[in-house]
């Protein structure tokens, strides 16, 4: 898989450096690349942003520079990649689609992905007309209903719930199928040593006995029962499709 962002805030993404993403990139399972929107303005100032046209607070990013970064980032992304294939381009944006792990799953199976970056008030609204008329795919990805100050936040963490899902990239594959919202449901409570923990309050916690019973089938059964619970408990919402499904079957 090869990302691509594009940023006036290239530091912010240094986090994709780390730990499991960094390690994808090191083995070849990721190739990402950030850009600074800047490099495609072309007056001293390198500007990318304008007072909205109409009035209003803030300033609104100009069209140009992200015109010049689409058309280079596509250049280089398709000489790499050796193909004319085309990249889904990820516009993070509060009037997006709810990013979810079903968009996660979606995603990770793209060969190539865009994530552009708005900051201010917003990226000018022709630009999403100039990548439609040119037939580019293009998604607005939301993570949830409030307003950050930019998109990078949003890129680190459907990032992150992308590329872990890219096959070699988390070790042990078992552990993404058991995982919230993987089946749908929220995960199971986990325990660890050990077994019978005194807490700073003096309070004695015992793990739940039938993880120590060695009864791999009542364990999975316990903890499907504990998913279910769990999800019903706080996130009903997600069991609104399922107990649909189970009533027409
Ligand atoms: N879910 C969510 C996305 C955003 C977002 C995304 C891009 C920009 C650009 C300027 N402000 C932004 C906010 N806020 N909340």
């Amino acid at each position: 898989m090869r990302i691509d962002v594009i940023t006036i805030f290239p530091e912010y993404l240094t986090p994709l450096e780390l730990s499991l993403i960094g390690r994808a990139r090191r083995e070849g399972l990721v190739d990402l690349h950030v850009h600074d929107l800047r490099q495609w303005t072309h007056d001293r100032h390198r500007t990318v942003d304008d007072s909205p046209l109409g009035g209003g607070a803030g300033m609104v990013m100009k069209p140009e520079p992200w015109a010049a970064a689409f058309s280079g980032v596509r250049e280089s992304g398709q000489a790499a990649l050796g193909t004319d294939v085309e990249p889904l381009i990820i516009f993070p944006n509060p009037a997006g689609e709810p990013f979810a792990q079903s968009t996660a799953q979606e995603w990770s199976r793209c060969e190539w992905l865009v994530f552009a970056c708005g900051r201010y008030e917003g990226i000018d609204e022709r630009v999403y007309q100039h990548l439609a008329d040119v037939g580019c795919e293009v998604a607005l990805a939301s993570l949830g209903d409030y307003v950050l100050n930019g998109g990078e936040v949003a890129v680190l963490a459907i990032t992150e719930a992308v590329v872990r899902l890219v096959p070699g990239v988390v070790g042990n594959a078992e552990s993404l199928i058991e995982e919230s919202h993987a089946a749908g449901l929220l995960e199971y409570p986990v325990f660890t040593r050990p077994a019978s923990w005194t807490d700073p309050a003096g309070v004695v916690r015992e793990a739940p006995p039938i993880l120590l019973s060695g009864d791999h089938g009542k364990i999975a059964a316990w903890r499907q029962e504990q998913s279910e619970a769990r999800t019903r408990e706080r996130r009903p919402d997600l069991l609104a499709p399922l107990d649909e499904d189970a009533a027409g079957s």
